[in-house]
């Protein structure tokens, strides 16, 4: 293992968030540079309008970020044993992707297809959904999130494969930039069966269908 210095930080665990700015900002000092970035723009934030502005930017970031505060892995531990042998494709499709371009910090709106085949117990389905959003909301590239998604499940769950389907729209090539809109970035991650199984692989790619569009942004 490379010593760890500045140049090489310690690398952050599967599931954590990353360390925070050191030492985190004020409130005050975050919307102090909302009110920067409105100058940037070419506002004036004194004006009416804009005056809580950077107050509700603020509170928005909290939600739009929210990912940083959860732990996806905690999101997996509760599982259920009764399933009477239950060991076919488990597949939670079209999840709602909200996330954040770490790029431009522009929006990536999508959806998400997770499956796996369950090894003796199986999770609730929202926590699913969760893991996606713990994730996705976050600063993020779409195939860090995919990868991100499918070994959390694979590593608490354990089960006998995963298989993972982001389909979304980027923002910050939709309307600047490339300006391509109705472009869609489709990524995956396949481990286990869904990797070696050339028909597993199939079965779950027949059952998310072809991919949808997703909503021009
Ligand atoms: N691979 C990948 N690229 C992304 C993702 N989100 C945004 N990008 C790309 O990240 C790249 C950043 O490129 P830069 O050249 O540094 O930025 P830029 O000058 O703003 O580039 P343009 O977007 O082409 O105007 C762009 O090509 C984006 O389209 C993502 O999730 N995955
Ligand atoms: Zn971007």
């Amino acid at each position: 293992m490379p010593p760890e210095d500045d140049a090489n930080p310690p690398s952050v665990p599967l599931g954590a968030s990353p360390p925070p700015a050191s030492p985190p900002p004020t409130r005050e000092e975050a919307e102090n540079a909302i009110r920067t970035l409105l100058r940037w723009a070419g506002d004036n934030p004194g004006r009416e309008g804009l005056l809580d502005t950077p107050k509700r930017v603020a509170k928005a970031y909290r939600e739009w970020f929210a990912g940083y505060e959860e732990d996806p892995m905690e999101l997996l531990q509760r599982s259920f044993e009764e399933v009477e042998g239950y060991d076919e494709m488990v597949l939670l499709r079209d999840i709602r992707l909200e996330s954040t371009c770490e790029h431009h910090m522009a929006p990536i709106i999508g959806r998400v297809h997770v499956a796996y085949l369950p090894r003796g117990r199986v999770v609730g389905i929202s926590k699913l959904a969760r893991v996606v959003d713990a994730y996705g909301k976050r600063l993020q590239i779409q195939e860090k999130l995919t990868a991100q998604i499918a070994n959390t499940i694979e590593q608490v769950l354990n089960p006998f494969g995963v298989a993972v389907v982001v389909e979304a729209a980027h923002q910050c090539m939709t309307t600047r930039g490339a300006h391509k809109p109705g472009v869609t970035m489709v990524t995956s991650r396949m481990l286990g069966a869904f990797r070696e199984n050339r028909s597993t692989r199939q079965e779950f790619l027949a059952m998310i269908g072809a991919p949808r569009a997703t909503p021009v942004i």
